[in-house]
C-alpha cells in the first residue's frame, strides 16, 4: 500500500513555487524552534524550553540521538511504502502519536482544541493531559470535528484520592479515549529553574485544571464553588493533582477503573519494565519527560534498548524525549519502539501557526520519516531495526 505522505514535502515545495511564494511556516526545525521561541513571553517560553536544573538531561536527550547514525541500504525497491503500523490494538497511519503535554493555551488560546484539531487532520493521535486547559471533553469534540477515525489517548496524572482517579479515567473513557497513559516520573515537578527565575507556574493562573473544575468529585471535595472562590480551587487542586504514595500494587485498582489498555509513560529502567510486564500493563514509554524531572538522568533514547530487551515483545514499548526531525523517529524505531511521541516541535508549531502550525509539523515529520525509510532502502516501518544504525562514540 502507498503511503499518502510520500513525497509530501515537495507537495509543500511545488505549491509554493507555483504560486511564487515561500511557506510562510519556517521548514527547518532549528528555524521552527528559533521562531516559536522569540513570539513566546519569557514566562512560557521558560516553561516550554526548559529542563530540569543544568539542563543536562535535556541536551542528553539531543546528543543521545546525534550519536546514533543511519547506515542507509542501496539497490532495494522502495516505490511503494507504508509507514502505516497497529498499536495498542489500533491501526495508526503511522507510528507517531503527539505527547501529552498540560498548559497549552500558555502558547496559543485554542491550545489542545488546536492541537487536536491538526492531528485530526493528519491522522496522529494526541495524547491528551489530565493537566490541559480544556476539558477531556472539549479536546475529544474538536478532534472528532472533522476526521471522526482519529483515535486519541488520555494522559493521568493520578491524584491523590481514589474516585477522583476513577472519575477522570470513566469520563476520558467515555469521551472515546483509546488508552489510558500513566504518567509516572511527576509525582513532584522537578527543579525547573527557568521557571524559578520567572516566578511562573501557569496553574496558579488557573491555567491547566479544566478537568478538575469541571470534575463532579473534585467538586465535591471543595467548599464554595471555583466560580465563587478560584483561588481555593487552584489551592485544592495543587494538593491533590499527583499523588506520591502509589506504588506498583495499586496498579490493580486502575485495571478494576477501566477496560482500556493501561501504558506507562516515564520508564527508564529496565527492571521497572519486568515489573510493569509482571503486572500486566498494556504499554510502556520510554521518556524521562523531555528533561524536565531528573536532571543528570539517563538520555531517554540510551535507555531505549535495554527496556526493549527487558520486556522482549511482551509490552509494546513506546518512546518520547528528545525527538525533533523525522530522523530521529527513524532512530528510536531502529531501537525498538513499536512508536514515537512528539512534544516540543509540536508546542512550537503550535505558537506560530495554531492548528495549521500543528498540522504542517505532523505532516513534515512524516513527509521526512518517510524518507528517510526510502533512502535508506526500506520500503515500510516494519523493516526498520538495529542493523540500520551504527554508534558513533
Ligand atoms: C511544556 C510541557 C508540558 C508537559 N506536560 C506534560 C503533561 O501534562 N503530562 C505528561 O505526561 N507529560 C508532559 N510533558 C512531557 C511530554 O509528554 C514529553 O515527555 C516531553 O515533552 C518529551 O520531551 P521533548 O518534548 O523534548 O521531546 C510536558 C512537556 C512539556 C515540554
Ligand atoms: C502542578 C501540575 C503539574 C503538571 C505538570 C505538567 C508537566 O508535566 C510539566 O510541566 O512537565
Amino acid at each position: 500500500m502507498s503511503t499518502p505522505f510520500a513525497n509530501f514535502q515537495y507537495g509543500i515545495y511545488l505549491e509554493g513555487a507555483l504560486n511564487g511564494k515561500r511557506p510562510s511556516h519556517p521548514m527547518g526545525w532549528d528555524a521552527l524552534e528559533a521562531e516559536a521561541t522569540e513570539r513566546l513571553a519569557p514566562g512560557p517560553r521558560g516553561y516550554l524550553n526548559g529542563g530540569a536544573g543544568t539542563e543536562d538531561t535535556m541536551r542528553a536527550n539531543l546528543e543521545a540521538f546525534r550519536r546514533q547514525r543511519i547506515v542507509p541500504r542501496m539497490l532495494r525497491d522502495v516505490e511503494t511504502r507504508s509507514l502505516a503500523r497497529r498499536v495498542l490494538g489500533t491501526d495508526l497511519p503511522a507510528p507517531l502519536l503527539v505527547a501529552p503535554i498540560g498548559v497549552q493555551s500558555i502558547v496559543h488560546p485554542d491550545g489542545e482544541l488546536a492541537v487536536a484539531r491538526g492531528a485530526a487532520a493528519t491522522g496522529i493521535p494526541m495524547i491528551a493531559s489530565t493537566a490541559s486547559s480544556y476539558t477531556l471533553e472539549a479536546i475529544a469534540e474538536a478532534g472528532t470535528a472533522s476526521e471522526a477515525a482519529t483515535p486519541r489517548w488520555y494522559q493521568l496524572y493520578w491524584p491523590r484520592g481514589r474516585e477522583l482517579a476513577r472519575s477522570l479515567v470513566e469520563r476520558a473513557e467515555a469521551a472515546g479515549y483509546g488508552a489510558i497513559v500513566v504518567t509516572l516520573d511527576t509525582w513532584l515537578l522537578g527543579w525547573r529553574p527557568r521557571d524559578l527565575q520567572q516566578a511562573y507556574l501557569p496553574f496558579l493562573e488557573s491555567v491547566g485544571i479544566a478537568n478538575y473544575l469541571s470534575d463532579p468529585v473534585f467538586r465535591s471535595t471543595l467548599e464554595k464553588t471555583p466560580e465563587e472562590d478560584p483561588m481555593a480551587a487552584v489551592g485544592q487542586f495543587v494538593g491533590v493533582f499527583s499523588n506520591p504514595t502509589v506504588t506498583w500494587d495499586d496498579l490493580a485498582f486502575l485495571r478494576e477503573c477501566t477496560s482500556l489498555p493501561i501504558v506507562l509513560k516515564g520508564i527508564l529502567h529496565a527492571d521497572d519494565a519486568r515489573e510493569a510486564a509482571a503486572r500486566g500493563v498494556d504499554g510502556l514509554i520510554v521518556s524521562n519527560h523531555g528533561g524536565r524531572q531528573v536532571d543528570g538522568a539517563i538520555g531517554a533514547l540510551d535507555a531505549l534498548p535495554g527496556v526493549v530487551d527487558a520486556v522482549g515483545g511482551e509490552v509494546e514499548v513506546l518512546f518520547d524525549s528528545g525527538v525533533r526531525c523525522g530522523a530521529d523517529i527513524f532512530k528510536a524505531l531502529a531501537l525498538g519502539a513499536r512508536a514515537v511521541c512528539v512534544g516540543r516541535p509540536v508546542m512550537w508549531g503550535l505558537t506560530v501557526g495554531g492548528e495549521e502550525g500543528v498540522k504542517t509539523v505532523l505532516q513534515s515529520l512524516l513527509a521526512e520519516l518517510d524518507l528517510t525509510l526510502a533512502l535508506s532502502g526500506l520500503a515500510n516501518v516494519d523493516q526498520i531495526d538495529r542493523s540500520a544504525l551504527t554508534t558513533r562514540p
